[in-house]
């Protein structure tokens, strides 16, 4: 629109005229093409089950019109308590939101349709709940949860994280998992499992031992998983009182109540198609519906979850908490082997002595960033991009 013309708005707040509405398609097309806003009040945020058949030409009009659709609220047909969509629904180029961000702006799929959000304070302060159902980290949030070596530190009193990952068939897992873990604030980092020799010519400072997780020495912390293949691996971190971090084929077949009977906390991190392995569901339910995903395998394995995928979500098996979404998360790291990095990166924030839901929730916010500053990228820039993402984290919030 050029300065000084008059802007033309289109709104999608009509009244819906049942059957009738279908029959002037033709005029409403005509109407969204002749504005350069339009306006989406169609539902907000009690709209549940997705659009109505009445509605649904509405949003097909103001995707089509090449007109800038700002949403009220939330785009209509995507659910604002979960970030669910139901069939159809308005893709947004703005979101205008009033009084705290929805779920349905920053959950997958529903986030991809809201375009910039924009929050307005419109002193609705006094009357929203006192805990939200989902929360997001900041810079100085995550600063805040950093660890710091101390004047009295030293490589033991910093933790020591020990990875056990890696196979014949993938020991480049187990190299990206380590290179995850030495940037995640540990002060040293024990290697168990048969990718020694490709784990000490690509990061030397690593303690690299030959026998089961058992005999390998103390650790703070444990991280399996990555590119595993069989062996007791999994069972002896499991019978350790230390916390542990589960991924990738350590996560096959794994038994809820022996999650249970811990007595230090396990974090588990699938993707959506180990979460749906573990839940018994289809992949396409879980990514529909991350939250209640999320949420429900925290409560079956009494664990914190760390789902990731489009959206990154963290979970406490406690229903008090608010589950932490992610938002530096970027295409980019949709590439082989990343996810290995986060649990090393995880892990070692665990070794570090952060609690499972803050080991999981940094671990994220530090990936997603690396992987921005790194990109484009291959998955081990996105460890070498940790500690400037670290620094811009510190930096920004000092
Ligand atoms: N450098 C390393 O050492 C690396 C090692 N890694 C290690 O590998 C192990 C396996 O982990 P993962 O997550 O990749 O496999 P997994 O959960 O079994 O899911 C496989 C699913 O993908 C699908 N699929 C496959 N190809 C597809 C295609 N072209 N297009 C579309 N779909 C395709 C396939 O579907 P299907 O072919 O069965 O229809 C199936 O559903 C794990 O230990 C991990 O740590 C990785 O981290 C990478 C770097
Ligand atoms: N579209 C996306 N947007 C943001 N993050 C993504 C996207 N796709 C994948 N990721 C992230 O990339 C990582 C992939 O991990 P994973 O699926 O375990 O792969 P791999 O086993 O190859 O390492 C996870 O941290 C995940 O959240």
């Amino acid at each position: 629109m050029g300065p000084g013309s008059e802007p033309r708005v289109h709104s999608c707040a009509l009244p819906i005229l049942g059957s009738q509405l279908l029959e002037v398609q033709d005029e409403l097309n005509r109407a969204h093409a002749a504005a350069n806003y339009d306006v989406d009040g169609i539902t907000g945020i009690g709209g549940r089950g997705g659009l109505r058949p009445d509605a649904i030409p509405l949003a097909r009009a103001a995707r089509g019109s090449g007109a800038v659709v700002v949403a009220v609220d939330l785009p209509s047909g995507v659910a604002a308590d979960t970030g669910e969509v139901r069939g159809e629904a308005v893709r947004a180029d703005v979101t205008v939101t009033f009084g705290a961000h929805k779920p349905g702006q920053l959950i997958d799929p529903a986030a991809e349709l809201t375009g910039v959000v924009r929050l307005v304070d419109i002193g609705l302060g006094p009357h929203l709940p006192s805990s939200p159902a989902v929360e997001a980290l900041q810079h100085a949030d995550v600063a805040r949860l950093l660890p710091v070596p101390g004047g009295e530190s030293d490589k033991y009193r910093r933790g020591v994280v020990g990875v056990v990952a890696g196979s014949a068939k993938y020991p480049g897992a187990a190299v990206l998992a380590v290179a995850g873990a030495l940037r995640g604030g540990a002060g040293a980092v024990r290697y168990v499992g048969p990718g020694g020799d490709a784990v000490l010519a690509r990061h030397p400072e690593t303690l690299v031992s030959d026998g089961p997780p058992a005999k390998a020495g103390r650790v703070q912390a444990w991280a399996v998983g990555p590119g595993l293949s069989g062996g007791p691996g999994l069972d002896d971190a499991l019978a350790s009182d230390v916390p542990v971090v589960i991924d990738a084929d350590a996560l096959h077949a794994l038994d809820a109540a022996a999650v249970r009977a811990r007595t230090a906390p396990t974090l588990l991190t699938p993707h959506a198609g180990e979460a749906a392995a573990l839940l018994g569901a289809e992949r396409a339910e879980v990514e529909a519906g991350r939250l209640d995903a999320v949420r429900e395998l925290a409560a079956r394995y009494g664990a914190t979850v760390l789902l990731k995928g489009s959206t990154t979500l963290v979970a406490d098996p406690g229903r008090g908490t608010p589950v932490r979404v992610n938002a530096t998360g970027t295409g980019w790291l949709a590439t082989a082997g990343s996810g290995d990095v986060l649990t090393g990166l995880t892990g070692s924030l665990l070794a570090a002595g952060l609690a499972p839901r803050d080991a999981g929730s940094v671990g994220a916010y530090l990936h997603g960033l690396a992987a921005r500053l790194a990109a484009p990228l291959a998955a081990h820039d996105v460890a070498d991009h940790v500690p400037a993402a670290w620094r811009d984290v510190c930096e920004v919030s000092a």
